[in-house]
This record gives structure tokens, sequence and C-alpha cells, in this order.
């Protein structure tokens, strides 16, 4: 469990800005950030690596106290078990990836370790290359090993995938899942993709002005409303047909584009490019053969 209780003055986009939150993030959850340029983002996750130091208030990570103002405890970055991996890579580019990862091994971790996450992050055929010589795909599994080789207890994701094109990004995804499921780290990603927040978060903050002003599971923030589907899929609206009563709504999920029908009721406000979250209680597949 992570409880957090922070005050920091921050130099907001209009003036003094009072970054004043307070979460409680269950023990291996992931769970996201979201809100607008500005709002403090990046300050909470610096704030608990110990890279910003709050004004007031506690971070108790597993009842181990990280920071409280009050009995003046604020442990040094390096005293903190948290991995991070920012947007930019920030490998040594001079050198490999079994080196920089190497490097990032604290002498009381067993060696072990890093054969093991250089499996699950399928970094084999990778290890000797240097950085400047793989895709930002690459690059960025290679940061997620390097944050992982220590072992932490929480780990802080600053918008790894935004740099990332959309395939790259769906990949990275599944290996943030893998590693997820793997080491059931507690995990707090900053995103502001909405197919990532529905395929990878389990809770979600909204941050708006240094203040958290909703918080809950994807589907209950973001439609206000309790759908208890079964199967959610999230996608992009391509382009909405009117046909006689209904609408005809084509979504693009992943490569893939599919038709939904549309009531007016469900029609109205949606527009080319919106994210939508497509929901069936009922699932009946078709299975074809389609090589020989
Ligand atoms: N050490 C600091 N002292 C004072 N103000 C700061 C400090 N660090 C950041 N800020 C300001 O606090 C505000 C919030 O910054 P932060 O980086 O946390 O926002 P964010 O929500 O992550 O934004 P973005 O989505 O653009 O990355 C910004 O206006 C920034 O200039």
């Amino acid at each position: 469990m992570i409880d957090i209780n922070l005050t920091k003055t921050l130099q907001g986009p209009d003036g003094k800005m009072m970054l004043a939150v307070e979460a409680h993030i269950n023990q291996g959850d992931l769970v996201v950030i979201y809100g607008p340029s500005g709002a403090g983002k990046t300050s909470i996750l610096r704030m608990l690596a110990g890279l910003l130091q709050p004004e007031s208030g506690k971070i108790a990570v597993n009842n181990v106290c990280w920071f409280d103002s009050e009995k003046n405890i604020h442990l040094k970055p390096q005293q903190r078990k948290v991995g991070f991996v920012w947007q930019d890579y920030a490998l040594f580019p001079n050198m490999t990836v079994k080196e920089n990862l190497q490097y990032a091994l604290p002498r009381s971790q067993p060696a072990h370790i890093l054969t093991e996450l250089i499996d699950i992050i399928e970094l084999n055929r990778l290890q000797d290359r240097m950085p400047q010589s793989l895709s930002g795909g690459q690059q960025q599994r290679v940061a997620l090993a390097r944050a992982l080789v220590r072992s932490p207890e929480v780990l802080l994701l600053d918008e790894p995938l935004s740099a990332l094109d959309e395939g790259m990004r769906v990949k990275m995804q599944d290996f943030l899942l893998k590693v997820h499921h793997q080491y059931g780290l507690t995990t707090i990603l900053v995103t502001h993709d909405m197919a990532e927040i529905f395929k990878l978060a389990k809770k979600i903050f909204l941050l708006h002005n240094g203040k958290i002003f909703k918080q809950g599971a994807p589907h209950e923030v973001f439609t206000h409303q309790d759908i208890s589907g079964k199967y959610r899929i999230t996608g992009t609206v391509l382009k909405i047909d009117a046909n006689d009563v209904v609408y005809v709504v084509s979504v693009l999920i992943g490569s893939q584009i599919i038709k939904v029908i549309a009531t007016a009721e469900e029609r109205k406000g949606l527009k080319t490019g919106d994210k939508v979250l497509i929901i069936s209680k009922a699932f009946n597949p078709i299975i074809m053969k389609i090589n020989n």
C-alpha cells in the first residue's frame, strides 16, 4: 500500500499553484495519473522518487516512511525502492545493452536477476548492441529492464511510450502488462493515451491544477455510467454514417476497423477522432482457419 499526502507550491502555468494530493494505492495495482499539461503529474512522481521535496505531508510505502515533514524524514532517492522510466530513454551511449543493465545492478542483487530480465523483456538478441543502434521501442524496453534490476517496490512510468509509434506502443503495453503480472509491482503511470489507460490501469486519478478531483476505475471515471459489460475495447471513431433510424460508427481498433450500430442517443456528441469504449455483454465469436 502506498499512502501519499503531499503539498508543494509549484510555479503553475498561470502563476503560483498549490499541489495538494492525497491518494491511497493498493499494493500490486497499476494506476494512472491523468490530467492536462502543467497539472502536476510529473511533480508527484518526482516527490515519490525523492527528487523533489514536498513542503509538507507524508509518503509511506508498505508501512515504511519515505517522507514525513513533521518527523523530518526525507529518504534520499537511492534509499527509496523505486524504479522509473521517463519518456527519454537516457541509456549510457558508450555501453552495450547488457553493460547498461549491469551498471544499474546493485551489488546486493544476485546476478541472475539480469539473465531473468533479459529473458522476460526479450533482450537476448539485443544484449551486445549499443543503444544508438536500437529502435525507440527497443531502447524503452532496455530502460524498463534497467528500472527493474534494482527490484523496486514501486515502478514510476512518466509517459514512457508517448514517443513511440502506434504499433510499437501496443507492443510495449504488452511488455508492461507482462512485467506487471510477473512481478506484481505497484506501478504509477502517467499517460494521455486512452487506449493505454483502458488496457493497463486498474484505477485512475484525474488531476487538475494540482488537485485530484476524481478517481476510480477508468470506465467509471470516463463514462460516468456503471457499465457491466464483459468485453471492453477502446478505439478511435473513423466515420459515422446515418442509416434509417440508427447510425453505423466505424471504429479503428489497432489496425482493424469494426462497425458498431449506435442509437441517436449514443451517437450524440460523437465525432471523428473521438476515443470510444465499446462494450459487449455477450461475445459469440466464430473461428475460421485463414492459412493452409
Ligand atoms: N521544482 C519546481 N518548482 C516550482 N515549480 C515547478 C517545479 N517543477 C515543476 N514546476 C511547475 O509545476 C507545474 C506542473 O509541472 P509538472 O511537470 O508536474 O506538470 P505535468 O502535469 O507533468 O505536465 P506535462 O503533462 O506537461 O508533463 C508546471 O507549471 C511547472 O513549471
